[in-house]
């Protein structure tokens, strides 16, 4: 199994590590041979090859089984136009290897209900959402630009969808609410935007075609309040780029700490890409605080989408709550009496649970 491995900027080079040595501890387990090959993505790019996506990086991705990321961006290049920005290269990989759904899942494991930003009381048996979020349309990838008027300048960005683009996405989300609690709320501003009305409606219609799955439908800036004042009533999530870029970070923080929550963004094939859903993190970079723990999740969810290894992603799983009922945290995770430590640490300690 060949896994192209783009360590990114910031602290992406720090909790992929740790992912690889997780990786490298389920093929010792279970027997089996991971290829790992790097390729540079984002700043790192830039820095080397002078663009933020080079093409040797889309060629290592194209011939691997799945693709592993940390993180990419920092001060250091947020002054570069928009398409030589790290971010850009990020964009480019996640629509040149067309993976238009991003699942973000964000559960709460039970020993970290007291980070939580909401009240214990209120995550009750705790929150299990998944957000399918649209990865390759929207405001991210319509015509952009800028130009100068009289006193100024102008600047603007379309959101636009087509019928086939919401059809493909939603259709896997309701395949996967029949996994869980057969319940998808799909989130728009259909209200105001042109676009979010094409998505409605035809999310409406391939709901159709799934009457064992409850739809609902749901304004941006209501979900963004129901998140916080009932989540309990979310099982699956299906919205557009933007918006599901915003309320993942949002589900995130329900689950303690942004650092826990992983992500796979799939596309028509086996070829995913898996990376958490935090970012570069610059302002605790190379200090070995960063939580590998998302990363490491998304390993797992690499060894169950990508190589169909169910037994071998649990089994990863189990590591990491292990270790959180060690009493082990990363400082971002970190309560009263817990045993604080670093990236590195976390990572070995989680290997070691395998
Ligand atoms: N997928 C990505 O590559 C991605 C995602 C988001 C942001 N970014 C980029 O990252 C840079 C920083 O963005 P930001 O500060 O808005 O978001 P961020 O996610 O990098 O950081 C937000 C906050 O969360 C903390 N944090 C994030 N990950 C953590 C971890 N694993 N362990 C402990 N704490 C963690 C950070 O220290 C920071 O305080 C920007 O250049 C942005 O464009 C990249
Ligand atoms: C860095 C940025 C391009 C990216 C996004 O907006 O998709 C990030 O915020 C994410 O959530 O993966
Ligand atoms: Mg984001």
């Amino acid at each position: 199994m060949k896994i192209a491995v783009i360590p990114g900027d910031g602290i992406g080079p720090e909790v992929v590590g740790q992912a690889i040595v997780v990786l490298e501890a389920v093929a010792q387990k279970f027997g089996h041979r991971f290829e790992f090959q790097e390729a540079l993505l984002g700043g790192a790019a830039l820095d080397v090859k002078g663009v933020p996506l080079p093409d040797e990086t889309m060629e290592i991705c194209l011939k691997s089984d799945a693709v592993l990321l940390g993180a990419v961006g920092g001060p250091k290049w947020d002054n570069l136009p928009g398409h030589l920005r790290p971010e850009a290269g990020l964009l480019g990989i996640r629509k040149g290897l067309n993976l238009f759904a991003n699942l973000r899942p964000a559960k709460v494991f039970p020993q970290l209900k007291s980070n939580s930003t909401l009240k214990e009381e209120a995550l009750g048996e705790g929150i299990d959402i998944l957000v399918v979020r649209e990865l390759t349309g929207d405001i991210y990838f319509g015509e952009k630009g800028r130009a100068k008027i009289p006193g100024g300048e102008k600047a603007w960005d379309t959101a636009v969808y087509t019928t086939y683009e919401v059809e493909r996405v939603a259709h896997l989300a309701f395949r996967i609410a029949r996994g869980r609690r057969r319940k998808v709320t799909s989130v728009d501003k259909a209200n105001v935007l042109e676009s979010s009305r094409l998505w409605r409606e035809v999310v409406s219609k391939v709901g159709e075609q799934y009457n064992d799955v409850e739809l609902n439908l749901m304004y941006v800036d209501n979900a963004a309040m129901q998140l916080i004042k009932n989540p309990h009533q979310f099982d699956v999530i299906l919205t557009t780029n933007m918006f599901g870029d915003i309320l993942s970070d949002e589900a995130a923080m329900l689950t303690g700490s942004l650092g826990m929550l992983p992500s796979a963004s799939l596309g028509e094939g086996r070829l995913g890409l898996y990376e958490p859903v935090h970012g570069s993190a610059p302002d605790i970079a190379g200090q070995d605080k960063a939580n590998p723990i998302a990363t490491i999740l998304s390993a797992a969810m690499m060894l169950r989408y990508s190589f169909y290894l169910e037994e071998e992603a649990q089994a990863v799983e189990n590591a990491v709550s292990k270790v959180l009922d060690q009493g082990y945290r990363t400082s971002d995770i970190a309560t009263p009496g817990a045993k604080i430590v670093g990236t590195k640490e976390m990572g070995s300690l989680i290997a070691q649970n395998m």
